[in-house]
């Protein structure tokens, strides 16, 4: 019997929130009693998939900074305050054990709040290039778990622990399910199966893409699981009525999409690199050029450098993309030698280290 309490923090953007899910799930399996409250932003899409995995969350009134001068940015600093005082408010009330933040900006007020309380904290980074958030809160917490190596340069050495991305347990299981997946998305048996994605919140030029080859795909025997967004679905959804076109917002079943895949076209969000190593299918990553450090091409070339994927740079799809895509979908053993590559990548116990690492804060309370 414990009576630990949990405050996951973070949130934005799928990349901060399912890490944070995985968290609380394999901490509650360890502490079935525990409780646990998630703090993201109040406008954003944790406030839909946190409770969907069953957790309570409350929300704070805050965004992140922009580049230029605009309204939102004059009036940051009473959101900010705002939410500094809602945060403690929540502290006070909850009372949690240990505080977790893994990023994106509704974390900020929050771990500020508690680590100045001197509440036990953890942070996760996902990429290679720290966000804003987590570098400013990198000095006040006490361990920081991270998924590449060289992150001294950011954080003190002394905090950091190598444990990997943590990945939602149903998506360690993906093996072996390939029908499955097929017949949870009514696909056809004899076909290929290519599931594109855009990150969590869709990517406009894979859209593109995928819009203007819809009928190279259905000449080369095709049949596409297309996540493009909630953003982009009132435009693409027109699409569904093609025989060999599934066009989805977003998937709430990424263990039964990953499963019915023979192929994946993804963005290289941290989280995405990090589960498509654990699923082990041949994968074309098309890296979000817009993004800080220009990270997720980091995060690509990485695995692409080891023979693991294949890289295609926004700028060069035009002349490569239809190329390499038939290559590879005609060619059995360059798929099996990417799938082989790939898997080899995989943190497969990042989840289990990062809780390891939070009972020992439990332990020094
Ligand atoms: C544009 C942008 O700022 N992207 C950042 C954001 O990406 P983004 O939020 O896209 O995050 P990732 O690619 O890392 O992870 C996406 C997560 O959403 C899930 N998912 C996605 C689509 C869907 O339909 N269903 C679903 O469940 C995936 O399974 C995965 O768990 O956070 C990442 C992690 O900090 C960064 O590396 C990315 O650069």
């Amino acid at each position: 019997m414990s009576n630990y309490k949990f405050i996951l923090s973070g949130g934005g953007t799928g990349g901060h929130i399912y890490p944070a899910i995985a968290i609380a799930n394999e901490l509650k399996l360890r502490y079935p009693d525990a409780e646990f409250l998630f703090v993201g932003a109040s406008d954003r899409m944790e406030m839909d998939k946190v409770p969907q995995a069953g957790y309570p969350i409350e929300g704070l009134w805050i965004s992140g900074i922009q580049r230029k001068l605009t309204f939102k940015n004059l009036i940051f600093p009473f959101k900010l305050l705002i939410s500094l005082l809602r945060s403690r408010k929540i502290i006070k009330t909850f009372k949690p054990s240990v505080v977790i933040g893994t990023g994106g900006f509704a974390s900020g007020p929050l771990l500020q709040v508690a680590t100045s309380k001197g509440i036990p904290s953890l942070i996760q980074e996902q990429n290679s290039y720290p966000g804003i958030t987590n570098k400013l809160l990198g000095k006040k917490v006490d361990t920081i778990c991270v998924a590449y190596k060289g992150l001294e340069k950011f954080f003190p050495k002394e905090k950091l622990r190598l444990t990997g991305n943590p990945i939602r347990k149903d998506l360690l299981a993906v093996k072996g399910k390939h029908i499955e997946g097929k017949d949870a998305f009514k696909l056809i048996h004899s076909k290929h199966t290519l599931l594109v994605l855009g990150g969590s919140l869709g990517a406009r030029r894979i859209n593109e893409l995928i819009e203007a080859n819809l009928e190279f795909f259905e000449e080369q025997n095709v049949q596409l699981i297309w996540q493009c967004g909630k953003l982009y679905f009132d435009q693409y959804k027109q699409y569904n009525t093609l025989k060999h076109v599934q066009v989805h917002a977003f998937l709430n079943n990424m263990d039964m999409a990953y499963a019915a895949a023979d192929v994946i076209i993804s963005r290289a969000g941290a989280i995405s690199v990090s589960e498509l190593c654990i699923v082990g299918k041949p994968t074309i990553f098309i890296p979000s050029p817009n993004v800080a450090e220009d990270h997720q091409t980091k995060n690509a070339s990485a695995v692409a450098a080891k023979n693991a994927a294949i890289l295609i740079k926004e700028s060069e799809l035009d002349n490569e993309f239809q190329k390499q895509f038939s290559d590879l979908i005609t060619n059995g053993e360059k798929q099996s030698e990417l799938s082989k590559n790939i898997e080899v990548l995989a943190l497969v116990n990042a989840t289990r280290d990062i809780v390891d690492e939070v009972e020992k804060l439990l332990k020094n309370k």
